[in-house]
Formats: structure tokens, C-alpha cells, sequence
């Protein structure tokens, strides 16, 4: 796909999680992978209402070459980009339910979602892991964001929100869903004792999809 449709392609699913409640107001921001550099929503945009030509435009230096100012939370999908090249882009979002599970587990912790459901096991994994808390934007958190990527395809910023990683756009945005309605389960079900898949289940779709 060549930049210009991946603009386009931008706007579409900006647009497409924000009439659908997963981003309100201007919070979340995506980034896209280039060949030679990166798309990055603009700092205080509403995914609901980007324009393709205002899509901030970095280079493979992560210099701001074009568009208008790029997220403030360059910093954060610079880590999980260059700790995973196999990913094409990242989507960070401050949807309800995966919010919430950043406000009840324990940073440190690796799997606060457990594996209810096949689809959240191939678009997410195994792991997930829970990054201290660090005010939006700092770029403190790099070391700790590229750490953690490195052994998994999403996280979740202690207090903030979730961060969801596809080798193209869309797996992306299908993650960083898939991780949301996971965790409305997960809530739902909290103190029951639901069935979970079982590690050997677990395996077979990650040596099928994984
Ligand atoms: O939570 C925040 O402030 C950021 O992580 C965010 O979601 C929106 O920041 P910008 O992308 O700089 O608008
Ligand atoms: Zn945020």
C-alpha cells in the first residue's frame, strides 16, 4: 500500500473507533510504519476527524518532516516500533474497559487479561504486559516501553490505557479491539470463575496463529 492510501486508510479507521466509543474526545494516537520513516496521528486530533494531508510525517530518524505536530507520545510508539520490526503499526487508545484493567492490575504484571477467548489469544498473545505508570508523553518511558515489547504484541499503560501492535493498520486496529472487548469480558466476569482455555489450547492457536 502506498502512503497515500495509507493516509487514507488512517483517516478511515480513526474514524471508524471513534463513531464506535473505542477513542473520545482527542485521546489515542496510531503510527504507521514507511519505508523510509513514519506516519503519526497529530498531537491533540480527534481520531474521528483526521485529515490525510495534515498526518504528521516523520522520517527514519523520527524527525518531523511534515504534516502537523506528531502525538506527543512519539516517544512511546518509537519504542515499540524499533523493539519489534516485524510491526507495521501501533494504536494506543483509552478504551473503557481496557483502561480500567490498567487501573486494577499490578504494573509488573504480564498477563492481566487471561486467555478467555481464541481470537484475543491469536490477535494478542500470551503476554501482556503492565508498564508503571508515566505521565503521557515522557519520554522516560521509552527503555521500559521497548523492554517490554520486545516479548509481546500489546500492553497496557499502568493508569492510561491500552497499546496494541499488527504487522499492517488494520491488524493493528483488529488488536488493539479485540484486546478491548477482552477486557469487557474479563470485567464481566471478575469473581465468577469462568472456564479458561487451557495452556495446551493456548499453544495450538499460538503454533497455528502466534
Ligand atoms: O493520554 C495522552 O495524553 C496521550 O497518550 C493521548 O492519548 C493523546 O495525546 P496526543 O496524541 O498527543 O494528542
Ligand atoms: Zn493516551
Amino acid at each position: 500500500m502506498d502512503e497515500s492510501a495509507l493516509r487514507d486508510l488512517l483517516v478511515e479507521m480513526g474514524a471508524s473507533l471513534f463513531r464506535r466509543g473505542f477513542s473520545v474526545g482527542s485521546a489515542g494516537n496510531i503510527s504507521v510504519r514507511l519505508p523510509d520513516g513514519y506516519l503519526m496521528t497529530p498531537t491533540n486530533s480527534s481520531l474521528g476527524r483526521l485529515e490525510a494531508a495534515r498526518i504528521s510525517r516523520l522520517d527514519a530518524g523520527w524527525n518531523h518532516v511534515g504534516g502537523d505536530r506528531p502525538s506527543k507520545e512519539v516517544f512511546l510508539h518509537r519504542a515499540v516500533l524499533e523493539a519489534r520490526p516485524e510491526v507495521g503499526a501501533v494504536v494506543h487508545l483509552h478504551s473503557t474497559a481496557a483502561t480500567a484493567i490498567s487501573c486494577l492490575a499490578a504494573p509488573g504484571d504480564e498477563a492481566p487479561i487471561p486467555p478467555l477467548t481464541p481470537y484475543f489469544v491469536m490477535r494478542v498473545g500470551r503476554r501482556l504486559p503492565v508498564i508503571p505508570y508515566y505521565r503521557p508523553g515522557d519520554p522516560a518511558m521509552e527503555p521500559a516501553i521497548h523492554a517490554a515489547a520486545k516479548g509481546a504484541k500489546a500492553l497496557l499503560l499502568a493508569n492510561h490505557g491500552p497499546v496494541a501492535t499488527g504487522a499492517t493498520l488494520a491488524d493493528a486496529v483488529y488488536a488493539a479491539e479485540e484486546l478491548e472487548e477482552a477486557a469487557k469480558l474479563a470485567l464481566m466476569l471478575r469473581g465468577a470463575s469462568p472456564r479458561l482455555l487451557t495452556p495446551a489450547q493456548v499453544d495450538d492457536l499460538l503454533g497455528t496463529f502466534g
